[in-house]
């Protein structure tokens, strides 16, 4: 930001301005999608597909956005993603992106390829307090590692840092086929890891050692034995998995195709997002991502069975033009567009929005 006028008013300015403040390789890692990227393209096109069907002259006073996630009552349903690696977009990395999401009231997922330490990122979010006393839970991302003596080790310091839910990523077995990435010879800078994996990366270089560690529905009676958290998993699309991860006892879906950088013309996620919650029927939690970025985005995921969404990719592009600030001011942003969405369809209770909002 410079002058008197912010140098983006919305997310779409907001991945231009990212633009020149990321090296090549960092922007070909974020911004990227797998194969020829018709997914990561099909994520925000069919969000903006849908239209909403707005209603007149409803009572808009007392209007607000809190919502419940789970078991947690927020302030508004716009969560930070797990996105990697965020030293690679600001030297504060994860740390600056935690105190933006504190101040802002959104619960933040941290990955485990973060590149500061879930100790680091649970202190700063701790340090920030939200002046309406709102919370901002902290939510740790599990990849299943190979030994599982490691898995548990992960578990173990997400619990004592206090997360306060698990996320297990089950649409990632293999790294997606990412060619920006290999146009960039995209490899990690000296100073930035996954500072909690022992090697600090996170792919092995040949399919069989990945594929021999890819958790199965069977593994996840382990996870559930070895922790108190409640369990999210995140990238189910398809109902016949949402039914099978209600019958493991799960706790909560995150509908996800990984930002379109795992499986490239997978079905977006405005698509299967109905679909799931069809076949969930309310019993579990929704949360969705992957091209959200407008504040009706928002309402049309709530509207259809989400009771909330993850940004992935505008939090890195924030970061990078501003720190915290930025990132506090995108979520900002997007929380006053979906207000004005919802006064705009007569919703001012995001717990009554439903698919009558859409045409
Ligand atoms: C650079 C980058 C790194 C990511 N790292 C992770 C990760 O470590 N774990 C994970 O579950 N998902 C990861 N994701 C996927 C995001 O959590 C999220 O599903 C996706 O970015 C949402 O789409 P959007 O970027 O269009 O908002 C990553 C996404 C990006 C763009
Ligand atoms: C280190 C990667 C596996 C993190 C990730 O999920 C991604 O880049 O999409």
């Amino acid at each position: 930001m410079s002058g008197d006028s912010p140098a983006w008013v919305n997310l779409h300015e907001l991945a231009d301005a990212a633009g020149p403040k990321l090296s090549a390789q960092a922007a070909a890692y974020f911004n990227g999608g797998a194969g020829d990227e018709h997914t990561l393209a099909a994520n925000p096109a069919d969000w903006q597909r849908l239209h909403l069907w707005p209603r007149t002259l409803a009572p808009l006073d007392g209007s607000h956005t809190r919502t419940m996630i789970g078991p947690n009552a927020v302030a508004h349903p716009i969560w930070l993603a797990p996105v990697a690696y965020q030293q690679l977009a600001h030297p504060e990395g994860e740390v600056a992106t935690a105190m933006a999401a504190a101040a802002q009231s959104a619960g933040m997922v941290l990955s485990s390829q973060s590149s500061v330490a879930v100790e680091d990122v649970a202190n700063a979010m701790r340090t920030v307090a939200d002046p309406a006393g709102d919370v901002a839970p902290l939510w740790f991302q599990l990849y299943w590692q190979p030994d599982r003596a490691l898995t548990l080790n992960l578990i173990q310091r997400a619990e004592a840092a206090g997360c306060s839910a698990l996320v297990l990523t089950v649409d990632a077995p293999v790294h997606g086929v990412r060619d920006c990435e290999r146009r960039a010879g995209f490899s990690l800078p000296a100073g930035v890891r996954a500072v909690h994996l022992p090697h600090g990366v996170a792919q092995a270089s040949t399919l069989a050692p990945l594929l021999q560690a890819a958790p199965t529905w069977h593994d996840l009676n382990w996870l559930r034995e070895h922790t108190r958290l409640p369990i999210w998993l995140k990238g189910v699309l398809h109902p016949a998995d949402a039914a099978l991860a209600r019958t493991a006892g799960m706790d909560g879906l995150i509908v996800s195709n990984h930002g379109g950088r795992t499986l490239d013309t997978c079905v977006s996620t405005a698509w299967a997002l109905p679909r799931v919650a069809d076949a969930v029927q309310g019993e579990l939690p929704l949360l969705v991502d992957g091209g959200i970025r407008r504040g009706t985005d928002v309402l049309k995921a709530v509207a259809l069975g989400a009771q909330g969404v993850l940004i992935g990719r505008p939090q890195v592009h924030a970061l990078a033009c501003g720190g915290a600030l930025g990132v506090a001011r995108m979520i900002r942003l997007l929380r006053d567009e979906l207000a004005v969405a919802m006064a705009l369809c007569g919703c001012s209770d995001l717990r009554h929005a439903n698919r009558d909002l859409l045409a």
